[in-house]
């Protein structure tokens, strides 16, 4: 078998069912293990208090879509078609449901322990619930699909992993708006104040443990003020609903994303006060520069280049590129102010937010550090991903782009 053959068979034949497998039942296992013999239950269907607990939150995701309010217009599918719109009220979704969770484990706060203890059922009812969801977003996507794209039929386990159509809607609302940002990331902010909740009953309140919580929250508060920014990313204009990102969103955020804090619960923090201090301030910094790169983009984007950047002009590269049906189109790419530095810089904050809130478990081994450990090959991972889509997307511009700014993430050495 030549190179390309074996590299196509690992991509669409043996690599999808291994990563299922592998991917499902480890981050089950994780919750397991992770809840040092507290939580210990291997159930793999759920139990009825798991199940009551996912599908509130599922109705509650649900019922933010429905609500009337401001609707957000996407950005035009690659393929044609109509542009996907979304619901814009995730910041006030956020806060709602973030006071009622905290008045909730207020007035019982023995609530948390309660779910700390049966996390693993938690996980094992998404993960029936996502299996199933991706199943059916398969079915419907191959045989029922919502808009005409022609696409290259692949192994059916690959279609699985990668998902069919790219902006589903499912009961009147976007799947993917459904699944990442209104299930996954409530779940995952949820989960972590119930955590550090347990954490406080289980061993005494500790400083360390609201400091990884705290930047956890504001990290989300975050994502939900710029939500319908996120609707212009890979995530949603490139990947397809699938069990890469529904699975991901529905199991892996809140199983894997949340697993610091869960981790502190069944191994309280050693590090001093002052320590987590440190830590809140290295995180605060790293959000406020994830932020800040992050806005810089959107602002030369929505002003077409014509504005300050640091101060001065901002320094672009004209490009111009062909859409699905032939019509030239032009965009810019920033080359000054943080995006002149190096191609995916917001990365290595968001790297230093990871680990600002990782630390807190510093001396308890590699668990706290998994996600870490984890994002940084996802990252470098996207790099790639990324770069292939802007390529073929930009050709030469994109060539002189890398030129002018040669690093991809840390200038000087990658
Ligand atoms: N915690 C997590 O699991 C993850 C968090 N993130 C975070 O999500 C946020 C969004 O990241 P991500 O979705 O990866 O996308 P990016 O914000 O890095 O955007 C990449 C896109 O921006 C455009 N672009 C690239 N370079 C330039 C430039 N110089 N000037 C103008 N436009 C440019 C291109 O799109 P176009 O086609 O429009 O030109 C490119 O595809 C970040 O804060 C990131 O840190 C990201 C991934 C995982
Ligand atoms: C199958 C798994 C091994 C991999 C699943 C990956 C997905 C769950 C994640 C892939 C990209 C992630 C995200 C991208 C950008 C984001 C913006 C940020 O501000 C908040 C987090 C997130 C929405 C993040 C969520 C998980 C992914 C979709």
């Amino acid at each position: 078998m030549g190179s390309m053959a074996l590299l196509d068979a690992m991509r669409y034949q043996f690599g999808p069912p291994l990563m299922v497998a592998l991917v499902t039942a480890g981050v089950q296992l994780l919750a397991v293990v992770g809840g040092g013999g507290l939580t210990n239950s291997w159930s793999v269907v759920g139990s009825v208090q798991a199940w009551t607990l996912v599908s509130a939150l599922c109705l509650w995701a649900l019922l933010s879509l429905w609500i009337p309010g401001k609707v957000f217009v996407g950005p035009h599918p690659p393929h044609g078609g109509a542009a996907p719109t979304y619901r814009a009220n995730g910041f006030q979704f956020f806060v709602v449901s973030l006071l009622l969770c905290i008045l909730g484990l207020f007035l019982q706060p023995t609530f948390a322990l309660q779910v700390y203890t049966i996390f693993p059922e938690i996980l094992a009812a998404c993960n029936v619930t996502a299996l199933s969801f991706c199943t059916y977003l398969l079915i419907i996507g191959k045989w029922w699909p919502q808009t005409k794209e022609e696409l290259t039929a692949r192994p059916l386990v690959y279609e699985f992993y990668r998902g069919m159509e790219i902006h589903p809607r499912i009961l009147g609302v976007d799947v993917k708006q459904l699944t990442n940002c209104r299930f996954g990331l409530l779940a995952w902010q949820l989960l972590v104040v119930i955590f550090f909740v347990a954490g406080g009953i289980k061993n005494g309140w500790s400083v360390a443990h609201f400091v990884c919580v705290a930047l956890q929250t504001i990290y989300l508060a975050k994502f939900y003020w710029w939500e319908t920014g996120y609707f212009n990313t890979l995530d949603i204009t490139l990947d397809r609903a699938g069990y890469y990102i529904c699975w991901g969103c529905i199991v892996f955020v809140p199983g894997f994303y949340t697993f610091t804090s869960y981790y502190l619960v069944a191994h309280p923090p050693v590090i001093s006060d002052s320590g987590a201090v440190l830590c809140f301030i290295l995180g605060i910094l790293a959000i406020g520069l994830n932020y800040r790169i992050d806005w810089e983009k959107e602002y030369f984007r929505h002003n077409n280049g014509k504005c300050f950047i640091w101060n001065r002009p901002a320094k672009f590269i004209k490009a111009t590129y062909l859409t699905y049906d032939k019509k030239q189109k032009t965009s810019y790419l920033l080359t000054s102010g943080f995006w002149g530095i190096s191609r995916h810089l917001n990365y290595v904050f968001e790297l230093m937010l990871t680990l600002s809130w990782s630390l807190p478990g510093l001396g308890l081994g590699f668990g706290p550090f998994l996600y870490f450990i984890f994002l940084t090959i996802l990252l470098i991972h996207r790099i790639f991903r990324d770069e292939e889509k802007c390529k073929a997307k930009y050709g030469k511009y994109w060539v002189q782009y890398c030129e002018a700014v040669p690093y991809r993430l840390i200038p000087g050495i990658f």
